[in-house]
């Protein structure tokens, strides 16, 4: 919507050039401005946004904000540039989070795979037309499904996405908020009507410092929501936030949760518990295999019932739902050979311990023979203390590793895998770089019971390598390499 002189200033907070009329749209990036609207200069962690500004007001910026002056260009200039993004962005989408229920999901690991639970489970109960999505591997607004650029995008993306989702029809979204997002102020701005915390470990440590950073950053999350709070009590972090967050309900295994786990075990195909809540047992199945998804289902539908869902829809919404691209994604041309691949994203010590502990019971269940071969690798340009953690995990829970090229971005791949072969058993270690042949590699050695582990990129289809990026998609090469050998 179009956001006239007053609107804008009072977003903003500060003064803007007498000059600037309206404002018809927002941006932090140069190459998306559009006449009319204005340019949020932001000092990054690589380029200086008010280098782009002879770009945007080429494009037709009607005004530029930016932190410092900026001679030639109507300038407001403001504290911080990422907050004035965020709240410009809201106002000129005319505030869509308050038009909808929103249910923000947070924490290291389990947020995407809660939300596709817990976006099921809305599915069923207000239909696939009325329900939102937005997570690392996509963004649904109701039918439509598009590919993601990342976890949670920048404040324009989110907010004209939400009023996109208004203007289709959609009254409940799930939004993944990463602490990037929260961080950077990405969702600021955003009302959240429900709240979860899936658990709290070591990622991300390069843009937050310390631990005790990332955990506050998350906690903002059940700070700025009103609604029903849910954190899982098994993990340290969670119960923390249950008792500095007053209102804050629990789930998990742990006496005295207040939606607790009980009875979990494997059947069939997939998954059996039951949620024993304030108001009664329930009795779920889900397809989703691993104790850690038992944990996502039990938070995705705690919140439900939380927000007055009804237990039978629930129910049936929780066996009946798909499988989540690339988390303990089983690969269907390989299953139809008889092999078990699975491609999942787990990108760090922690993930990858989480997915080969299930990968170990598959097999185990399979024979006592059976083994598990891990295809793996560290990203380049991020924390790099996970890097021999990786190869030490991959060593002592597969029994064959293959160290591999994962995003390497401006890092030299060869160098990152020699990091993560410092923590690896090099007698059952090999390292094939380019990412093909490692796949080629692993499904060359398994046999009928083995199950091969693809880890690190999940439902991603571009690889980042130091000349650029290239078209790759595990679960697809994995076909590729199956079919072509018949
Ligand atoms: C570390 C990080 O989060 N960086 C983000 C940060 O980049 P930056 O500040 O370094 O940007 P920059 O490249 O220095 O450029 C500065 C400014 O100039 C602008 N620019 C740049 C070029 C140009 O031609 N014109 C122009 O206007 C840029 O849009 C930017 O606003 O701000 C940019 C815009 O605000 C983001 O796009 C960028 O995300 C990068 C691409 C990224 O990969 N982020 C990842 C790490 C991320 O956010 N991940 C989280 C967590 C996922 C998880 O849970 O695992 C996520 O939510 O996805
Ligand atoms: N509740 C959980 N606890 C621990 N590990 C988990 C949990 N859920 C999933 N994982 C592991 O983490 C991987 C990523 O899961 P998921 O994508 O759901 O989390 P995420 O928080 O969205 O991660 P990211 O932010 O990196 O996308 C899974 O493939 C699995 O190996």
């Amino acid at each position: 919507m179009l956001l006239d002189h007053a609107a804008v200033t009072e977003a903003l907070g500060v003064a803007i050039p007498e000059s600037v009329t309206s404002v018809s749209a927002v941006t932090h990036d140069s190459r998306d401005v559009v006449p009319g609207g204005a340019f949020v200069a932001i000092p990054g962690f690589l380029a200086d946004g008010v280098d782009f500004v002879p770009q945007a007001m080429e494009r037709g910026a009607a005004l530029v904000i930016a932190e410092r002056d900026v001679p030639g260009a109507p300038v407001a200039v403001v504290p911080d540039a990422r907050r004035a993004l965020a709240r410009l962005a809201v106002e000129v989408t005319g505030r869509p989070s308050e038009k909808l229920t929103v249910y923000g999901i947070t924490g290291t690991n389990g947020k995407t795979t809660s939300s596709y639970v817990l976006h099921a489970i809305l599915s069923a109960a207000y239909g696939a037309e009325h329900t939102g999505l937005m997570t690392t591997a996509e963004i649904v607004v109701g039918a439509e499904r598009e590919a993601a650029v990342r976890t949670t995008g920048e404040a324009p993306l989110v907010q004209g996405t939400l009023s996109r989702m208004v203007e289709a029809g959609v009254q409940h979204v799930v939004l993944e908020t990463s602490s990037h997002g929260i961080h950077l102020d990405r969702v600021l701005g955003t009302r959240y009507a429900a709240a979860l915390f899936t658990n709290l470990t070591r990622d991300h440590i390069d843009l937050h410092g310390t631990m005790e950073d990332y955990y506050l950053t998350k906690r903002k999350l059940f700070e700025w929501c009103k609604g029903p709070r849910l954190s899982n009590v098994d993990d340290g972090y969670g119960r923390r936030l249950a008792e500095e967050i007053p209102g804050t309900l629990t789930f998990g295994l742990a006496e005295g949760a207040d939606y607790r786990i009980v009875n979990e075990r494997v059947e069939g195909a997939g998954t059996t518990f039951e949620l024993h809540t304030p108001s009664g047992a329930l009795d779920l199945r889900t397809p989703l295999l691993g104790d850690y998804n038992v944990h996502n289902v039990a938070g995705a539908s705690a919140i439900a019932l939380e927000m007055g869902m009804d237990t039978d829809v629930l129910v049936r919404a929780v066996e009946a739902m798909g499988q989540v691209p690339g988390r303990f994604e089983r690969v269907p041309a390989a299953l139809e050979r008889g092999l078990e691949v699975v491609v999942d994203y787990a990108h760090t010590d922690i993930g990858l311990e989480a997915v080969l502990d299930v990968a170990r019971e598959v097999a185990g269940s399979r024979s006592a023979n059976a083994r598990v071969i891990c295809v793996y690798g560290a990203a380049g340009d991020r924390d790099k203390a996970k890097r021999p953690l990786m190869g030490q995990v991959a060593s002592r829970l597969a029994d064959i590793g293959i160290i591999t090229t994962d995003d390497a971005y401006s890092e030299d791949p060869q160098a990152i895998a020699d990091e993560v072969a410092t923590g690896a058993d090099l007698s059952r270690t090999a390292i094939v770089l380019d990412r093909r042949k490692a796949i080629e590699h692993a499904l060359a050695q398994a046999g009928p019971g083995d199950v091969v582990v693809v880890a690190g990129k999940g439902h991603e289809r571009v690889q980042h390598l130091p000349d650029g990026d290239v078209e790759f998609h595990d679960a697809t090469v994995v076909t590729e390499i199956l079919v072509a050998r018949g």
